[in-house]
């Protein structure tokens, strides 16, 4: 049976990165996936972007919906503060197996924990199952017609307080418009947009900041 291309990214990371080095795992992820085969990582780019918001946040506890080979994990993982911790949701079951090894090899295992499962399920776990009171950061890279309602559905399960951060990816390509449209006429949500380029292409991206304000 022929592998899968993220099983292909996982091995060129066991055989090419240093374990237990997260910016070894992420560089080896970029260089392959923009020499080889493309890879809907969030990137090196826009993942500055990325490292940015979490840096000037600083989450206590931070979830991710989209988790894929584990790529923003790793990102998101690495800038966290001790005692801080990643919840990441994944649908896909071949995807979730290599995130975790991903995540194991990049040794940041003991601040993530990823969770196999649909948003929609999952979501209304994490006060009770996962011991979440409110979530400091939501970094959004799932199917891009999940995030208006999974964005609804976090503040229909008090998960978000005054000052929560969403970050959502591809907000130009492949686009997310209902979402757009949503967050950005919410009175409760202040929106910035950050305009970048898609993961390892010339081609136009964004990523969009909402700052929930209760
Ligand atoms: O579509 C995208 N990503 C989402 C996605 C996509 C497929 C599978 C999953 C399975 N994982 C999954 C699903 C549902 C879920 N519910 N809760 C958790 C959860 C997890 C997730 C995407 C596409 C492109 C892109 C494609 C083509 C192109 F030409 C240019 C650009 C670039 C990106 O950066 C992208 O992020
Ligand atoms: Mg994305």
């Amino acid at each position: 049976m022929n592998q899968s291309k993220e099983r292909r990214i996982l091995n060129f990371v066991l055989q090419n990165a240093v374990r237990g080095d997260p910016c070894s795992v992420m560089e080896t992820i970029d260089k392959y996936c923009s020499e080889k085969e493309w890879a809907m990582n969030v990137g090196d780019v826009k993942g500055v972007i990325l490292d940015k918001t979490v840096e000037e946040i600083n989450p206590k506890v931070a979830l991710e919906l989209g988790t894929y080979c584990g790529y923003s994990a790793v990102r998101i993982a690495r800038l966290l503060k001790a005692g801080a911790r990643l919840l990441t949701v994944e649908f896909n079951p071949e995807f979730a197996a290599i995130a975790k090894q991903m995540i194991e090899f990049a040794g940041v295992q003991d601040k993530v924990k990823l969770l196999e499962g649909p948003s929609e399920v999952i979501i209304p776990q994490l006060k009770k199952k996962y011991e979440v009171d409110t979530l400091d950061f939501v970094f959004v890279d799932h199917w891009k017609d999940r995030y208006a309602p999974d964005t609804i559905l976090l503040q229909e399960c008090s998960l978000l307080r005054k000052g929560s951060v969403l970050l959502a990816d591809n907000i130009i390509f492949p686009g997310a418009p209902e979402f757009v449209k949503y967050i950005r006429n919410n009175p409760r949500f202040q929106c910035s947009t950050y305009l970048s380029h898609l993961e390892y292409m010339k081609v136009q991206d964004a990523m969009e900041k909402a700052v929930f304000l209760g």
